[in-house]
């Protein structure tokens, strides 16, 4: 129950109907056929919904978890982007218009805010919305080809409506991006409204089961009620108000989806990955250990539970931080919602740099999965390729990594500068006001205490020699952009430094406040393992300052791999732990009952290339 908490009923729920628990095997679908296959279940789990009355968002996200196996269905944008941005930038009168019609599914939304020619530098969107006063309505329009609204999820073929973020004119002054309640289609005919040229962008990397679309404007009217008025305002007559608020209100469901996507996407995925490749490599012999003697388990080499421990560690670390992202999303998100807006800067430092940093670790985990699965890794019945291809997109959807590293570093700079000047900081960051000690007081212990001041020192750092290097960049005549991009390299690292602190951090707290002295102890290795891999794949870091030396450094070596010993006897048990259901893992390599190789054989006999099929076998006579 580490993990659960109140998810298990919905789980079971969901498990009884018979469409989510032995749908067809996507694995066998043309893309077309994986599409449709969703849209099935969509419509079946909004009918659960009513008949088990999931209304509250967590029970239905338990629900979603077994209707939509390591997928996105067109809900994700509508649930996770539409409806959040009418309640966060809508006023009263809109939340009440669209809101109830979009939770009971009367009308289906997505976000529309990337374009052909710019997702990232949204400053640089062009798509405008020119307000009217004598109709009273916004014209939206694509003046080039570069201002086509490209990727939303859910706009090919699905959505009805959007919220589109467009440029505000009025009477010629460019007043920034706003955000705008769109309908695109008829809700009769479904078909798109005049003025809009719309369809799917094609088949992706992943995402099968979304249609990402595009979307062309042609003088397309909205009434002006449809601008979501909640922080700014057009008057009939054209008069433009406003709260004197961060601008930045609008770029809210980004940090949302940003702050969820930690736990939902990285947590989620490498923590399926790694039941999948353990549970896997407790049933998989080969080769020989000693003479004469059975094959091992491929659990029982050293150089598995090398590839695999410390992933599974990683596993447990994404997870805890992810809840804790969360929380602190809801937490700062309720004091801006009270007006105490100073914490929003650190909320969009941590969410941006935790997405990256997590997002990317977990993406390299679930391949380092596969591979560890041998051949059968490789085959779509282990399940891997579909888990890594969906994860994986989560390092460029919501902000690519990099940028979001630097948006990351850009409060760090921020901050640490201030600390310069004598203000103190707190919440993530407030070790930038401590005086951090120069040697590492690492010893054979091993205390997490210690492990979590050697990362302290390491992001600490890092931070002061980025800020440093910035300052030295701009005194050699360099302006600030100039500055900014040639130590750009840097500054991604040290935001990276910063979160994996922060990563070490919470699962240290995680293990204090476990009760169970057993559990404890468990989990424990599993931190320690976490940070002393993060010491020796990043010992240059630790080294180059003389914060830790040989000596220690061989330590550490050596404590890993006497972690691994430690940990095996106990690591299915931690992979059960996650409690997934086979339906969620997809995969017939990580299934519960250990049934592995009976199981690939049925599988491939279903394969439909081995169905008779006329031209292939003209083909082949
Ligand atoms: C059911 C619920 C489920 C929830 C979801 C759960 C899981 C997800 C599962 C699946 C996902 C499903 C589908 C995926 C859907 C994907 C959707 C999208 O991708 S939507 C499009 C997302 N697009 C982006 O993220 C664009 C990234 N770019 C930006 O955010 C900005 O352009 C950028 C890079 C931040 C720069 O902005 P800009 O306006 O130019 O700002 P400056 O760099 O000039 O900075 C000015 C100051 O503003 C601060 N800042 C920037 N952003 C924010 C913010 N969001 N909040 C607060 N403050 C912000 C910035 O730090 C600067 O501050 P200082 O001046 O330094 O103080
Ligand atoms: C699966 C998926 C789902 C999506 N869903 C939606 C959706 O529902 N709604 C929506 O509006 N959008 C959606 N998007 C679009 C997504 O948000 C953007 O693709 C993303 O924000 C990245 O922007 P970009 O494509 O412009 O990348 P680019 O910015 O073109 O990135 C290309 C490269 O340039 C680098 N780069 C760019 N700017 C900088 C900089 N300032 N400094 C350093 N390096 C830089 C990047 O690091 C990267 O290496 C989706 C995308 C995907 C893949």
């Amino acid at each position: 129950m580490l993990f659960k908490g109140g998810g298990l009923p919905h789980e079971s729920l969901a498990l009884q109907e018979k469409l989510f628990g032995a749908g067809p095997d996507y694995n066998f679908m043309t893309r077309i056929e994986r599409f449709k296959n969703s849209l099935v279940r969509v419509q079946h789990f909004i009918r659960c919904c009513a008949r088990y009355n999931l209304h509250d968002h967590a029970d239905k996200k338990w629900f979603e978890g077994v209707a939509f196996p390591n997928e996105v269905s067109v809900l994700g944008p509508h649930s996770g982007m539409f409806i959040p941005t009418l309640k966060e930038q809508g006023s009263e009168e809109q939340i009440q218009k669209w809101v109830p019609q979009a939770e009971k599914h009367q009308i289906m939304g997505t976000y529309i805010q990337t374009e052909l020619g710019h997702g990232t530098f949204v400053r640089g969107l062009e798509t405008t919305a020119t307000y009217d006063p004598k109709t009273e309505e916004f014209i939206l329009n694509s003046p080039t080809l570069t201002s086509i609204k490209w990727w939303p999820g859910g706009l090919g073929r699905t959505c009805n409506f959007g919220i589109v973020m467009a440029l505000l004119y009025i009477d010629g002054k460019n007043y920034g991006m706003h955000p705008f309640v769109v309908q695109l289609r008829s809700l009769k005919t479904h078909e798109p409204l005049p003025g809009l040229t719309m369809g799917d962008i094609g088949p992706k990397f992943g995402f099968d089961t979304v249609d990402n679309g595009y979307l062309q404007f042609n003088h397309f009217g909205i009434p002006r009620e449809n601008m979501l008025m909640k922080y700014c305002q057009v008057l009939k007559n054209g008069t433009y108000t406003k709260q004197t608020r961060n601008p930045k209100f609008s770029y809210g469901a980004m940090i949302f989806v940003r702050s969820m996507v930690v736990y939902e996407v990285a947590g989620q995925g490498l923590a399926k990955a790694c039941t999948i490749a353990i549970r896997y490599s407790a049933i998989r012999r080969q080769s020989e250990l000693k003479k004469s003697r059975p094959e091992p388990q491929i659990l029982d080499y050293q150089t598995q539970q090398y590839k695999l421990f410390p992933l599974l560690a990683l596993a447990y670390a994404v997870w805890f931080t992810g809840v804790r992202m969360k929380e602190i999303y809801f937490m700062v998100n309720n004091e801006i919602k009270q007006g105490h807006t100073e914490r929003l800067p650190e909320l969009h430092a941590i969410s941006s740099g935790l997405k990256a940093f997590t997002t990317s670790m977990a993406s390299w985990g679930i391949e380092r999965c596969r591979l560890a699965c041998g051949g059968h890794g490789y085959s779509a019945a282990s399940g891997l390729p579909k888990i890594y291809v969906n994860a994986t997109g989560g390092c460029t959807y919501e902000g690519e990594n990099t940028v979001m590293l630097l948006q990351c570093a850009r409060f760090l700079m921020n901050i640490y500068g201030g600390v310069k000047n004598g203000r103190r900081p707190s919440g993530s960051v407030n070790y930038l006001g401590e005086r951090i000690s120069s040697r590492c007081t690492l010893t054979s212990e091993f205390t997490l205490k210690s492990l979590a001041d050697a990362f302290k020192h390491r992001a600490a750092r890092m931070i002061k020699e980025a800020s440093e290097r910035l300052n030295r960049l701009q005194a050699s005549g360099n302006d600030p952009e100039d500055s900014w991009n040639l130590n750009s390299v840097v500054l991604t690292k040290a935001a990276e430094a910063h979160c994996h602190y922060y990563m070490v951090l919470v699962f240290e707290s995680v293990v204090e406040s476990v009760e169970d002295n057993c559990v404890k102890d468990i989990l424990r290795q599993l931190c320690q393992l976490l940070a002393l891999c993060g010491i020796q794949e990043n010992s240059g870091d630790f080294i180059q300052d003389g914060f830790l030396n040989n000596d220690q450094l061989e330590l550490v070596k050596q404590k890993q791999l006497s972690l691994l010993s430690e940990i095996r006897p106990n690591a299915v048990l931690l992979v059960d732990a996650f409690e997934f259901h086979d339906v969620q893992l997809g995969s017939i390599l990580g299934r519960f009952d250990g049934n592995v190789y009976e199981n690939l054989f049925k599988w491939a006999k279903k394969t439909p290339l081995n169905k008779p099929e006329d031209l292939i076998h003209r083909l082949l006579r």
